[in-house]
């Protein structure tokens, strides 16, 4: 839309004008047509419904009415009314027409200011981060400013064609406002008509959006008129009215497309904002972050602006157990705070008198791997709200005791993931921390207290009290439900004899909650993964035999249990192109395929805990292609980087909300049920649709009947029991540990007598994921590809090692003045790991050397990767014929391009395929019997 910032000041023309040059005018949605109607008073008059053109506002001038299936809107840009937030710019409404054939209001949030309507369309439409409120009109109506000079030429003149004189290609993309009078853009931009604060406070922008949008709805009514007096700019996140947040936040929601709560949100937010403790356990993806987010953001909000000269009170503080969790969630709070309204008590960053105002809200940050000391200064500095691992957050504490202070006057203490919290060692480090927030005196240190630390503190103990009104808030998606319990109940109950209290019982025993009984929420979905997760699995094991002894006889063809894992987790890349999370069980694991896939040209990053923090950020952003990883829009992430894969450990299993990940696969299986929910929660979040893969090594079996049974995943309860039909004869004991949930004791006696093995039960009670089909004709090439590059890869570990070698020979020679013999650094193979021999080292046989080695080997994986790679009875040469013509699909972009003969289906829909084909199978011989 052209002129937005023109557009501002014809409408102040229009205001101004007293009405009759106003340049609003409301415009028939087909401009031929309305060009075509005689231009005369009476006849707009005399057919008000019908009128496509709508005379100029005039205070003399009758009103007309507003026929709604006359009217179009069009991305308009907010901040462009009068006494709309500058803030607003860029928003705007665009119809669109959903399945039930209704109209919806799509509000698009801009990034930057929208120009020109041609930009302002293609923004929209690409646009993810949309809002969609439903609005039951039929048609399309269009808002456009008119007004300024061009207006004035058509004073007195009552044609709508004549009042406004744009020049066509303006015309084109403008709307026409002149149907309201006066009387109606005073109601528009008269601010006491627009709700205050505690609904929709200060939101005028989308206000005037919202009184565009009951004015269609009224209008279809029949009232002819549209509604300006007293809109409620709440409709336009009808599904957020209940919650009672600031209204800046409100406005942030929009622009981020968050047009309703989740569900975890639509519990918590009540509780949360009225000052409870709350407990949230609700599935991966879920917007646990907001749910703690906005309480802490709206009380801010809701204080008194911060003084520049004044450090200011920490008031929330986030624990996260990872660095990457811990900066996302700097990144969503900034996200939500980029929204704020600037007002006259707010401070929002402009320049003031030459200095920088401080931020409204100030977030800080404080992490281990990355510089203490540029955390110190921020601490230091003070900010309002402080994420943090634990470990350095101690760190800071033990040398700072305003921050210790500051930590005792909390009024929001979050633990993001407190489940995770507890392991890896965060956990003496948080037990501290929460110590200093508890309120009991008995708790504070005494004179006897053997922690140095605390003695240290003693005077701060002292000093300082714990806030009354402190708000504790616990989140994960894995919480178990008998630690819920004890949450709710405040007390613990003591553990069973013989059974130690876990940790996170101990924890809990120490977060000193404030509310007698807090508010508890577990939406935890069954089975542990979210509903349109799709889960399948890979055996991995050499299932072609026929192929393999064939290829076996050349020895190299041999592949062993290791590489078969690397091979399906290779034709999966192929096959499935796209974002793939692969979790990895150690770090050496993430060592020895990473190389390997760069060899095999499958852009990798790795991902875990011994690499550099910034590496580790820089691999995420690879992941995102930005320098923002985790801010910029899912829609401009999946279009610049659809195919990466990222390599992690568990590091990267918890809170990190990579957007669009398509598939995780657990190259090893994660050793608990909690693990597995997490890693696989990295798919499918915010209701998109995701996969998880299992590769599954043949030791591994037992362990994934294990986990899924953990999971709760049985397909067997005591009902389908039956009668005996396994009959292994062994112990009956390990019955008693592997029950599914549901069965009783009776139940017990019952399988005792059927005599059968764990493991043996365990395959018939557990369920079994569905196999994700694989092209065996693909195999042998993979094959071939994988051995080169695993050969490639040890040949340049022995360069590397041989370089090495040399040049610690050359510098100890160098450092002790020997002339080294030029022959020991020729060709020389020198493994120091070889047992000295008297005849001196081995020279290489054949001349050439490892590094000629890695050149052949090269440029042998060059020409595998080259060759095309088909499926059984493609033939390359001749894509026409053969028995599997490729030709069709490839030509309509259904045919795999890498693997041909292979579909474009994604990995889910192939299961399902390859399900219905098994089923058809089993189901003929009983067909036949019948
Ligand atoms: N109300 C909402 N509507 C739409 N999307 C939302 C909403 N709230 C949050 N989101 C989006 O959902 C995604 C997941 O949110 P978040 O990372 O907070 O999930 P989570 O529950 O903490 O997940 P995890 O358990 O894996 O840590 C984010 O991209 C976030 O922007």
């Amino acid at each position: 839309m052209p002129g937005l910032d023109s557009s501002s000041s014809r409408l102040a023309t229009a205001k101004s004008s007293n009405g009759s040059r106003s340049g609003l005018k409301l415009k028939s949605k087909s401009k031929s047509k309305s060009k075509s109607k005689p231009k005369s008073k009476s006849k707009a008059k005399s057919s008000p419904s019908t009128t496509d053109t709508i005379s100029p506002p005039s205070a003399k001038r009758q009103r007309q009415r507003l026929a709604a299936d006359s009217l179009r809107w069009k991305a308009l840009n907010a901040g462009s009314f009068a006494g709309v937030d500058a803030e607003l710019e860029g928003v705007g409404v665009e119809w669109e027409e959903d399945d039930k054939g209704r109209k919806v209001a799509r509000f698009v949030a801009a990034e930057g200011k929208t120009k020109g309507k041609g930009k302002a369309k293609e923004k929209t439409d690409d646009e993810d981060a949309t809002g969609q409120i439903n609005a039951d009109v039929d048609e399309e109506v269009e808002f456009e400013v008119a007004g300024g000079s061009d207006a004035s030429e058509d004073e007195g003149d009552d044609s709508a064609e004549e009042a406004v004189q744009w020049p066509e290609e303006e015309d084109a993309g403008l709307p026409s406002f002149s149907a309201l009078d006066a009387e109606e853009l005073d109601e528009v931009d008269d601010e006491e008509n627009v709700e205050q604060e505690d609904t929709f406070d200060g939101a005028y922008g989308y206000g005037c959006l919202a009184i565009a949008v009951s004015g269609v709805w009224l209008d279809r009514g029949g009232t002819g008129r549209i509604r300006g007096a007293n809109p409620r700019p709440d409709s336009l996140l009808p599904e957020w009215k209940a919650i009672s947040l600031h209204s800046s936040l409100k406005r942030s929601l929009l622009a981020s497309g968050f047009v309703k709560p989740t569900n975890i949100q639509a519990r918590s937010l009540p509780a949360g904002l009225a000052g409870r403790d709350v407990v949230g356990v609700a599935e991966t993806g879920s917007g646990k972050t907001l749910a703690y987010s906005l309480p802490i953001l709206s009380h801010l909000l809701r204080s008194p602006a911060p003084k520049a000269s004044v450090r200011r009170p920490l008031s929330a503080l986030v624990l996260c157990p990872t660095r990457e969790l811990a900066l996302q969630v700097v990144e969503h709070l900034q996200r939500l705070l980029k929204h704020i309204a600037p007002d006259s008590d707010s401070d929002s960053g402009e320049a003031l008198g030459g200095k920088k105002r401080p931020p409204r809200v100030s977030i800080g940050s404080v992490v281990g791997g990355l510089s203490a000391q540029k955390q110190k200064r921020i601490v230091e500095r003070g900010c309002d709200v402080l994420v943090a691992t634990p470990g350095r957050l101690w760190d800071l504490i033990k040398s700072d005791d305003e921050l210790a202070a500051g930590i005792r006057g909390l009024r929001f203490l979050i633990i993001d993931e407190a489940d995770r919290m507890i392991e890896n060692g965060h956990f003496a480090e948080l037990e501290s921390i929460v110590r200093l927030t508890q309120r009991d005196d008995s708790q504070a240190p005494g004179p006897d207290d053997d922690d140095p630390v605390f003695a240290a503190m003693s005077t701060i103990f002292s000093e300082t009290t714990p806030r009354e009104d402190m708000q504790t808030f616990v989140f994960s998606a894995t919480l178990s439900k008998d630690l819920q319990q004890n949450l709710k109940r405040r007390t613990r109950r003591p553990p069973k004899k013989g059974k130690r209290a876990s940790a996170l019982e101990d924890l809990v025993e120490k977060l000193d909650f404030r509310d007698e009984n807090p508010e508890v929420i577990d939406l935890s979905p069954e089975g542990g993964v979210v509903k349109h997760l799709k889960e399948s699995m890979v055996e991995c094991v050499i299932a072609d035999k026929a192929s393999a002894t064939a290829h076996c006889r050349h020895t190299y063809m041999l592949i062993l249990p290791p590489l078969i894992q690397d091979l399906y987790l290779y034709y999966f890349l192929l096959r499935y192109p796209g974002r793939s999370l692969v979790f990895i069980g150690s770090i050496d694991g993430i060592r020895r395929l990473v190389p390997l896939f760069e060899v095999l040209q499958v852009p990798v990053y790795p991902l875990h805990s011994q690499l550099q923090q910034k590496q580790r950020l820089k691999n995420l952003d690879r992941q995102n292609e930005s320098p923002f990883p985790l801010i910029i829009s899912s829609r401009v992430l999946f279009k610049a980087s659809k195919h990466a894969v990222l390599i992690a450990t568990d590091v990267a299993a918890r809170g990190l909300d990579i957007p669009h990940v398509d598939h995780v696969i657990h190259f090893n299986l994660p050793r608990t049920a909690d693990a597995y929910i997490h890693r696989s929660g990295r798919t499918a979040r915010a209701q998109n649709p995701g996969f998880a893969l299992q590769l599954c090594a043949p030791e591994e079996r037992g362990m994934q009947r294990a986990l899924m049974k953990s999971l709760g995943r049985s397909k067997c309860t005591p009902a389908h029991l039956g009668p005996p039909r396994l009959t292994t004869p062994t112990s009956p004991c390990p019955l008693l540990s592997i029950l599914p949930s549901g069965f009783c004791k009776s139940d017990l006696g019952r399988l005792r007598s059927m005599r059968i093995s764990g493991s043996e039960l365990m395959r018939n009670l557990a369920e079994e994921l569905p196999d994700l089909p694989i092209d065996a004709g693909f195999m042998p090439k993979l094959k071939e590809r994988i051995r080169l590059a695993k050969a490639i890869e040890k040949a340049q570990h022995e360069v590397k090692k041989e370089n090495h070698d040399k040049n610690w020979l050359k510098e100890t020679a160098e450092a002790m003045d020997l002339d080294l013999d030029p022959d020991m650094l020729s060709d020389l193979e020198y493994d120091p790991d070889e047992p000295v021999s008297r005849k001196g080292p081995k020279r290489k046989q054949g001349g050439g050397g490892p590094s000629a080695n890695v050149a052949n080997l090269k440029a042998e994986l060059r020409e595998r990767l080259a060759e095309p790679l088909m499926a059984r009875g493609v033939s390359a040469r001749y894509p026409t014929s053969g028995s599997k013509v490729i030709i069709d699909d490839l030509l309509a972009e259904k045919g795999h391009t890498t693997l041909l003969g292979a579909g474009t289906a994604k990995a889910w829909d192939e299961v399902q395929s390859g399900r219905k084909k098994l089923g058809n199978k089993r189901k003929r011989p009983q067909q036949q019997q019948h």
